[in-house]
């Protein structure tokens, strides 16, 4: 299955759904070979302006058109999305849903559909999404080739056996947003020492993709890169202090954990 000779359909076209399209047209995917259905027009004719693709609020006729479904509603929407899908035949539906396991997709769309669920994050936008991909019983391993090769067109994307990817969705598609309040706080720490604005969201921004990059490229543990930056009776050592009195460890690790429990709890809900 060539990723260029598919059509892929989105359910949904809001804020993933428009980060993913806008890296497969990157990618070089043809505008031609990607619709979307959504129901919210405004949202829709954001999506047509953008991207210059087929957009409709008929899910039917999306999925009529397209071999590959992308459901990138929110997983309270999914029921109501798949109603109005029409006959869904043997196409491969790939489901972006926190927590909606492929067992409840495949109770919704029938018994034999070939689901792939993944778990992206919203830096799929910049094309650098950290990305979990499990498959439901039905789905072959080019099915999951192909859905890897989909969202390794916005970053990283990796298999995960499905009972991990709750974990996942708690790390990786929900920490952008535990990112983005840090290098907030971090610039506002360096307006207060004085920096204008500007200036301080550039150098927060680039030292955490620095940071990032370093574990990345390294291969080592963040604690010895920590030990590189702080020198003895330094700057950094009483920053260090500074965040282990206010529990910010333990804050970051509880808050992926809660995701992780959360995404776990939608997916029971039925
Ligand atoms: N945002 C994120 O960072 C991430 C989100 N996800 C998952 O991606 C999915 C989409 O999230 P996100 O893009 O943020 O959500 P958005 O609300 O931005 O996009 C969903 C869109 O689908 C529309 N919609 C709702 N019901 C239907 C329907 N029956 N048919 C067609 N369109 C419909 C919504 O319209 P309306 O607003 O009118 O309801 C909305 O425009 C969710 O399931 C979420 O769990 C996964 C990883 C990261
Ligand atoms: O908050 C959410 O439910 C979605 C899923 C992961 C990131 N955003």
């Amino acid at each position: 299955m060539k990723l260029n000779e598919q059509k892929i359909g989105f359910l949904g076209a809001g804020k993933m759904a428009s980060a993913i399209i806008r890296g497969l047209l990157k990618s070089g995917i043809s505008k031609e070979n990607i619709c979307a259905g959504e129901k919210y027009e405004p949202s829709a004719e954001v999506a047509r302006k953008d991207f210059g693709i087929f957009v409709t609020a008929d899910n039917a006729e999306i999925v009529k058109r397209s071999d590959v479904l992308i459901i990138a509603v929110k997983p309270k929407d999914i029921a109501e999305a798949l109603s109005t899908a029409g006959p869904t035949g043997q196409k491969l539906f790939i489901s972006i849903a926190a927590g909606v396991t492929t067992a409840s997709l495949e109770e919704m769309i029938g018994k034999d559909a070939r689901v792939v669920r993944v778990m992206p994050n919203i830096c799929a936008t910049v094309l650098e999404s950290a990305t979990g991909i499990c498959p439901g019983k039905n789905a072959s391993k080019e099915d999951v080739a192909l859905a890897k090769e989909i969202f390794s067109t916005v970053g990283v994307a990796m298999e995960i056996s499905e009972d991990l990817l709750d974990a996942v969705t708690g790390l990786s598609g929900s920490g952008p947003a535990y990112i983005f309040p840090v290098i907030e706080a971090m610039a506002d720490g360096a307006v207060y020492a004085g920096l204008d604005r500007k200036t301080a969201m550039i150098l927060a921004a680039q030292t955490v993709i620095g940071a990032a990059k370093m574990v990345i490229e390294t291969g080592d543990h963040p604690a010895v890169l920590k030990d590189m930056v702080c020198s003895p009776a330094g700057t950094t050592i009483v920053g260090i202090q500074t965040l282990e009195e206010y529990s910010v460890r333990a804050a970051f690790m509880n808050a992926v954990i809660d995701g992780a429990e959360k995404s776990k709890e939608i997916g029971k809900k039925k």
